[in-house]
Parts: structure tokens; C-alpha cells; sequence
């Protein structure tokens, strides 16, 4: 049970009836002044009580970052901390002559990464992959870290340089408002929740200014526009649009002061992401004019119309379903907002067309009252989708640097965290797949790599052991058979999804895999994942049809006989239709599991070729209160991520890993000054690990000594 000290919950490892463990006793007699521990390695013993401790302490004297080895551990402060992220501090960090010595900070991640870039050491590029829970920070950090990169990777240009580059860097700076915009939405988790993963790369040129950037973006969670859990909301621009609009936009767009619409709950609460001007000042920056800023929140207010359209029952099969006697004016204003034919509107919602035999005989059957709406509500998901793909294209067309301007990059990743709700489906399998393979890129990158390096080069080791997680991968996506093989064939076989054949199919398939379970308490059809974050249960019923994600062909008809010219664009009439779900083709079946895939795939390449640096956001509690810290929550972060087992390696090894280039460099003076030092064998590979104070013979030599 959690207890209260001073305003501040304490660790169920810690609290007053419990025994203090021993090793926190230990801890806890000893000398240091926990907040003052910049880095975990220092702990002693690291365990997750004493490494929980630490970060508690902290957290409570308002020092929110902590070196933990390679990763930084960054804890939301939940309230503002301005002068932690003010251009001086910035410079600071920039221009500090042993960062290291600096104390830890997004800035130290950012300007070591900048460094490097700088000292075309291999690999050139580099990445920072920030990851944690949903609230605990991502977004906030990749946006500090990307105004971070405007200010000082601008600060030694001449003064047209500096123009052309502020320019950029505006640009660059501007796309995030509007990806927040149409890709965040207020959560229970987070007011301000980005419900896509991203991707982004800021190109430097070869004097390390930034030249541009470029965004990919992965998985939008689209079904977000017709579907609104309860206290939850739409997308921010649908609020903007209605809140911000002008009287005479107001009119052109069927926006009545205070009219009420099914899709956007929870208007009456305001937030601070309610800021339309901001949005529309930041697409005209990015090159979307006035007119197609129109054309797009035309459409968006069509979409609030369509949700306004609800069906009665038909009175039999045969005969089509009828608006409710209040929707007939939204089916209007629909059609004039989408400037599609109100009788083609009403035909595709209602009515739906069968191609059979082998003569291709059309027929048409009237859809009950139940498909008419999921048909309405595909129509605003495929627009919506649609819209944000164009969106991220042409901020992309506005922010991306012509190929031979540029020379390297840094990327950001902010991807969601890994999930587990009480019904888990599609949408977190994939968000926690995504959470293996990065967890495995930092395995084999960091908690592998350098311990195998260790060994190679014959140092005194003792292997720690930690948790792999190839085996739940192996689950997931391995060859031949995984979970998503076998929720895609059952999308390639077209025949009516079986939820409980599903599962014994999986059950006996993959049987042999220990990261597998089935809750057998539980009546649904349901497997369980061992994730390395913890195990999650996912609902198998519904994941089949929302593999397929199928659009029924009539839709995107109708969509492109809209007479608007964006809607032209992003369903353009030469678009073949996605018959190979309908198993019309031989075609390989494009499901939303094997796009996501081999999105994936792309980036862990990407990820591979660059030097990574990570940042792990913990969220100190989960209501988003400043001073709050939950020990219980954070440790379950803590354990997530695998912070005890990083720290535990970079404590037990070489926590400062110095090029034999750079120590040369910075020794050299002092070489000559003690000739019979011996000279490290040039045999050694450039980026051994060297323990800094340990390792060279100059190691109690005061900073000014050394340099003198
Ligand atoms: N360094 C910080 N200083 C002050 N407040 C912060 C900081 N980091 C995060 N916050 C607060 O926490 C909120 C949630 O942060 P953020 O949106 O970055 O979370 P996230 O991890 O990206 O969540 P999601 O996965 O839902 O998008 C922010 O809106 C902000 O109020």
C-alpha cells in the first residue's frame, strides 16, 4: 500500500510496516546525497528499491533528469520548469567543453548526438529514440530537442546563412502544431495525446546547419474520428474548427454557434490545444494557402455532419433504411460540405452491390440499419486517413531538403508506448510489437553489443544476464508461422471470421513458444502475450476485420465523383480498387498488420545504420500531477524498460567509452610528459571502452593539471 510522507507517496519498499530491504538499508547508510546522484551507476547496490529511491529524491528537489548508462531517464515534471528549457541553457550545453561534466539533461542527448555528427565517426547519423508511456513526456521532449537543434544548429552561420536557416527551421518548427493538431486528441491518459508514431529527420548539411527535415509517420488511429471512448475526444482540429471559426466561415461551413454533434464529445472543455489561429499560421508557413485551408475544413465539417446521420430499422430486408427524421438536413449539408450527389450519398451508405457469377452480375441488397452505419463511419475513417497522409506529404514537399543539400541527419522517434488496457485488440498488438522491436534494438544494441564487445577484447567480465526477448518477437512476426501470419491468412482465405477456430489455431500452432498463454477463465476468445514490458491479453474477436480494414468499393467510388478538388486528389479516380481483399485477385493482401510490418522493418533499418541514444520518459504518476511521485507506478516504468538491467551492466563496465583518436587527442601533452607510459596498441578497434579514471594513467590528476 502506498503512503503519504509530506505530500509525497512512498515506495511499498520503503513504507513504514514493511522492513526496509536490506540492500536500501545499506543504500540509504550510506554518505551520498541521493539527489545529487546525476548518474544511477553510482548507486550502490543497484537494485530497483535503491534506483526507485534515487529518482524519488530527485524528483522531490525538482531535478527531473538522470543518467542511467547509456539511457537518460526523464521524469515528467507535470508543470512548468521554463528556465530548464531556455535558449541560454541551450547554448550552455552547446558550447560546454566536456558535456559530460554538465548536469543530465535532453540537451546533453541532444548536443552529444550533434557532436557526433560533427566528429564523422561511423556510424554518422544518428537517432534518439524516446519512448515511455502514454503522458509521460515524448512528445514534449522530441519538440524541446527539435527547438534545441534550431538554436544552435544555426548559432556560427554568417548572417544570409543565418536567414535561410531560420527560415528552415521555422518550417521544421511549424509542422508541429499542425501534425498535433490532426494526429493528437485529448486522452484519459493525456490531454494531449498523439494517437500516431513519428519519425522525424533533421537534415544537417556538411557545416551541421539544418538544412531540413523530413517526417514518416506510422499507424494514426483513425477509427478515433467516428468512435470517442467515454471522457475522451476527437481529433484537436475538429475543436479548433468549431471553436475558432470566424461568423462568415462559420456560415460557409455549416458551423452554427453551440450546434451539437455526435463526434465531438467533451466540448465543453477547453484546452489549451484549442488554438486554431496557431494552426492555420503554421500550415501557411508550410505553404498551405488560405484557399486549400478552406477546402480542407470544408471537408472536416462535412465529416462532423455525416456522424449527425443516424438510420431507423427497415421494415424488411428487401427494403433500404431511412434517416432519422432529424438527419435528412445532414444528409444535405453533408453532400454540399463533401460536394458529392446527396442520392449517390444516401445509395453507398445504404445499399450495397455484390459482383457475382460469371457473367459479373451486379446485384444490390440494402445494408441493415447496423452496416449503414459502419458504412457512414468507414467513410469518415478512409477520408480522415486520407487527409492526414496528404497533410504529412505536403508538409514533407515543404520541409525536406533537396537530397545533395544535405549530408547526414538526426532522427527522433516518439512512437507510442507499450499498452495494456482491459481489452487489448489490433491496434495494441501492433503498438506493442513496435515496443519489442525497439526493446530488441536496444538489447542487441546495448545490453548485448557491448558485452560481447567486452569479451572479445579479453576483458575481466562476468556476463550479466537480462532479458531477451527474441522469443516474443518469434511469437509475433518469426517465420514460418507467428500470430500475424495467421491473422493474415485468415484475411487471405475471405471466409467469415471464427474467433474461437482462431484461437485453437494459434493455441495449437504456436504451442511450443513459451511467451504464449490463454486466460481459459475468460468465455472470449483470447490470447496472452509475455511481453518483455509484462504480459497483456488480447481479445481475438473483431482483430480479423480490423486486419482487413476493408473499404467497401462503393466508398471510394463515390469519393472520387466529388466535384471537390482535394477530395479529387485523394481519391483519384484512376485509383484501382482494392478488390484482392474481396479475393477477386492473386494479388498479395495488403492487411493493416503486414503494412505496419513493413513499416517497421524500414525503420529498424533505418535505426540500425544510425548511432542511438535513448531517453526514457517515466511518468511520476498517472493523473498529471506536479510533485506526485508514485513509487509503485514509476517502478513498474522503471521494470518496462529495463532501467535496472542498464544501469547494473554500465555500472559493473566501462561507463565512459572514449575513441582512442579522442583520448590521444586529449593526453597527448601529457604523454610527453611521462615518456614511459606505455602507448595503447593501435590494434585495438577506435571506439574501445575505456574506464576514464581508472583506465588512464592520469587519473587523479586535477581537471586544470590535466590540461596544463
Ligand atoms: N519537460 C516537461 N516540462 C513540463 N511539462 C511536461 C514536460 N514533459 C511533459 N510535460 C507535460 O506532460 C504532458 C504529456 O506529455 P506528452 O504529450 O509529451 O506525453 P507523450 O509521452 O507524448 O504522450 P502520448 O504517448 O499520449 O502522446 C504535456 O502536455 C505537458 O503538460
Amino acid at each position: 500500500m502506498l503512503q503519504q510522507v509530506n505530500g509525497q507517496e512512498t515506495s511499498p519498499l520503503s513504507c513504514g510496516n514493511d522492513p526496509l530491504s536490506e540492500d536500501l538499508q545499506v543504500f540509504l547508510g550510506s554518505d551520498f546525497q541521493l539527489a545529487e546522484l546525476d548518474d544511477l551507476t553510482k548507486v550502490n547496490p543497484v537494485t530497483p528499491a535503491t534506483v526507485l529511491r534515487c529518482l524519488q529524491e530527485r524528483y522531490q528537489v525538482d531535478v527531473f533528469y538522470t543518467t542511467a548508462g547509456c539511457t537518460l531517464v526523464a521524469l515528467n515534471p507535470f508543470k512548468p520548469v521554463p528556465h530548464l528549457y531556455c535558449p541560454e541553457l541551450m547554448r550552455d550545453y552547446h558550447i560546454a567543453p566536456q558535456l559530460q561534466k554538465l548536469k543530465p539533461h535532453i540537451f546533453t542527448v541532444g548536443e552529444q548526438s550533434y557532436r557526433n555528427v560533427k566528429s564523422l565517426l561511423e556510424p554518422v547519423d544518428q537517432s534518439i529514440i524516446v519512448s515511455g508511456e502514454s503522458g509521460a513526456g515524448k512528445t514534449w521532449t522530441s519538440r524541446c530537442l527539435m527547438k534545441f537543434y534550431a538554436t544552435v544548429a544555426n548559432s556560427s552561420a554568417s548572417q544570409e546563412t543565418h536567414e535561410t536557416v531560420e527560415r528552415i527551421e521555422k518550417r521544421v518548427l511549424d509542422s508541429n502544431p499542425v501534425m498535433e493538431a490532426f494526429g493528437n486528441a485529448c486522452t484519459l491518459r493525456n490531454s494531449n495525446s498523439s494517437r500516431f508514431g513519428k519519425y522525424i529527420q533533421l537534415q544537417l548539411n556538411r557545416a551541421q546547419q539544418m538544412t531540413g527535415a523530413s517526417v514518416q509517420t506510422y499507424l494514426l488511429e483513425k477509427t478515433r474520428v467516428a468512435y470517442q471512448a467515454p471522457l475522451e475526444r476527437n481529433f484537436h482540429i475538429f475543436y479548433q474548427i468549431t471553436k475558432g471559426a470566424s461568423s462568415s466561415e462559420r456560415l460557409e461551413w455549416h458551423l452554427p454557434e453551440g450546434a451539437a454533434f455526435h463526434w465531438l464529445p467533451n466540448s465543453d472543455r477547453t484546452l489549451e490545444e484549442d488554438c486554431f489561429e496557431v494552426t492555420k499560421d503554421a500550415m501557411l508557413h508550410l505553404g498551405i494557402d488560405h484557399s486549400t485551408q478552406n477546402n480542407i475544413f470544408k471537408i472536416l465539417s462535412g465529416l462532423l455532419h455525416l456522424g449527425n446521420i443516424h438510420f431507423d430499422d427497415s421494415e424488411d430486408e428487401s427494403q433500404v433504411c431511412q434517416p432519422q427524421e432529424d438527419a435528412k438536413c445532414f444528409v444535405m449539408t453533408t453532400a454540399s460540405l463533401l460536394w458529392i450527389p446527396k442520392e449517390e450519398l444516401m445509395e453507398t451508405l445504404r445499399v450495397r452491390t455484390i459482383t457475382a457469377g460469371k457473367q459479373q452480375q451486379v446485384f444490390r441488397k440494402p445494408c441493415s440499419r447496423a452496416e449503414c452505419e459502419t458504412r457512414r463511419d468507414c467513410l469518415a475513417k478512409v477520408t480522415y486517413a486520407r487527409l492526414f497522409d496528404w497533410l504529412v506529404s505536403v508538409i514533407n514537399g515543404s520541409i525536406c531538403a533537396e537530397p545533395s543539400t544535405w549530408t547526414t541527419f538526426i532522427g527522433l522517434l516518439d512512437v507510442y508506448g507499450f499498452e495494456c488496457f482491459p481489452n487489448n485488440n489490433l491496434e495494441q498488438l501492433c503498438i506493442n510489437y513496435a515496443n519489442e522491436k525497439l526493446q530488441q534494438h536496444f538489447v542487441a544494441h546495448y545490453l548485448r553489443a557491448q558485452q560481447e564487445e567486452y569479451a572479445a577484447e579479453g576483458l575481466e567480465w562476468s556476463f550479466i544476464s537480462y532479458q531477451d526477448n527474441q522469443s516474443c518477437l518469434d511469437l509475433i512476426e518469426g517465420s514460418p508461422v507467428s500470430i500475424c501470419s495467421l491473422i493474415n491468412e485468415e484475411c487471405r482465405l475471405n471466409r467469415p471470421s471464427n474467433a474461437t477456430q482462431l484461437q485453437t489455431r494459434i493455441e495449437s500452432t504456436l504451442s511450443s513458444n513459451a511467451s504464449l498463454n490463454r486466460n481459459k477463465f475468460s468465455k472470449d476468445p483470447n490470447f496472452i502475450i509475455a511481453h518483455y514490458a509484462g504480459p497483456v491479453q488480447y481479445q481475438i474477436e473483431g482483430m480479423v476485420e480490423k486486419n482487413k480494414d476493408p473499404v467497401p468499393p462503393e466508398l471510394t467510388r463515390l469519393l472520387q465523383h466529388s466535384q471537390d478538388s482535394l477530395l479529387q486528389k485523394l481519391f483519384p479516380s484512376q485509383e484501382k480498387e482494392p478488390n484482392d481483399l474481396l479475393g477477386q485477385s492473386r494479388a498479395p493482401v495488403v492487411t493493416v498488420v503486414s503494412r505496419f510490418k513493413s513499416s517497421l522493418e524500414q525503420l529498424m533499418q533505418v535505426l540500425h545504420s544510425t548511432t542511438p541514444h535513448y531517453i526514457r520518459c517515466i511518468k511520476p504518476n498517472s493523473h498529471g500531477h506536479a510533485q506526485r511521485f508514485r513509487a509503485k507506478e514509476v517502478l513498474s516504468q522503471l521494470e518496462a524498460c529495463g532501467i535496472v538491467e542498464t544501469v547494473h551492466i554500465s555500472a559493473a563496465g566501462f561507463p565512459i567509452r572514449v575513441s582512442f583518436q579522442s583520448f590521444l587527442e586529449r593526453y597527448d601533452l601529457l604523454r610527453k610528459s611521462y615518456p614511459s607510459q606505455p602507448r595503447p596498441s593501435s590494434r585495438l578497434p577506435s571506439s574501445s571502452p575505456t574506464k576514464e579514471h581508472s583506465a588512464s594513467p592520469f587519473a587523479n590528476l586535477s581537471p586544470k593539471r590535466r590540461w596544463c
